[in-house]
């Protein structure tokens, strides 16, 4: 998988957030946006993800043969903390619902998934129920688990506390080889296995 930006742009009104951007994330190799609070790290995130559009430029995606952007979303998944859950669902039945859209990784089952993430007692709850850190081992479990070749992760160890951060980082070693992983963060733990780092600040 390749996903490339040419010349890519985005403004929210007058500001521009990032502009002539060249970038190519290729194949099996991990990323790391990085820049200070309010830089633009998500804004270029969901930009690639196809999540927002930009204001000039393009983002390409390619796997086997050209993607079309609104197909995008089938070959990569998200984490981040502002994604919805389905708060009137258990995890089970989220993860089966999320699951009939976007498969997971081959031999997981949905309660293996809720074993490795730690959340076996709180399975038959309703998310609704949940802590913020719990609801973002849901989210991040949606994202590692399923069966795309781009994971994009968006401060990824939000609200976790020191088992959750050991977890996600026991997550991206187990399960990140072989795919492409970006990660947008200012939190050195979330990003520290990355190949590359793309400063935001460049790109202003
Ligand atoms: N929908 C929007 N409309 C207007 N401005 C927006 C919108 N979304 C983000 N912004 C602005 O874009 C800028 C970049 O925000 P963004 O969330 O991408 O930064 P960030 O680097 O991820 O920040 P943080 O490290 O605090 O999470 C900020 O000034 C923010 O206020």
């Amino acid at each position: 998988m390749k996903i490339t930006l040419i010349d890519a742009g985005k403004r929210f009104n007058r500001d521009w957030i990032f502009r002539h951007l060249h970038y190519e994330f290729t194949g099996s190799h991990t990323y790391a946006i990085v820049g200070p609070n309010g830089s633009g790290k998500s804004t270029l995130l969901q930009s690639i993800a196809g999540a927002i559009g930009i204001s000039e430029g393009s983002v390409q995606y390619e796997g086997s043969g050209a993607i079309l952007p609104e197909q995008a979303y089938r070959h990569l998944s998200l984490c981040a903390p502002y994604l919805e859950v389905i708060e009137e669902m258990t995890v089970t039945e989220f993860l089966a619902f999320h699951g009939s859209f976007k498969p997971f990784l081959p031999g997981l089952s949905i309660p293996d998934i809720i074993r490795k993430m730690g959340l076996e007692a709180a399975a038959q709850k309703q998310i609704r129920y949940y802590s913020s850190g719990m609801k973002q081992r849901v989210r991040l479990a949606q994202a590692l688990f399923s069966n795309t070749p781009v994971i994009l992760l968006d401060e990824p160890c939000t609200n976790l506390d020191v088992d959750g951060i050991a977890l996600y980082r026991r997550l991206i070693a187990e399960y990140a080889t072989g795919r492409m992983i970006i990660v947008s963060s200012n939190d050195v733990q979330e990003y520290d296995f990355c190949e590359q780092s793309i400063n935001i600040l460049n790109w202003k």
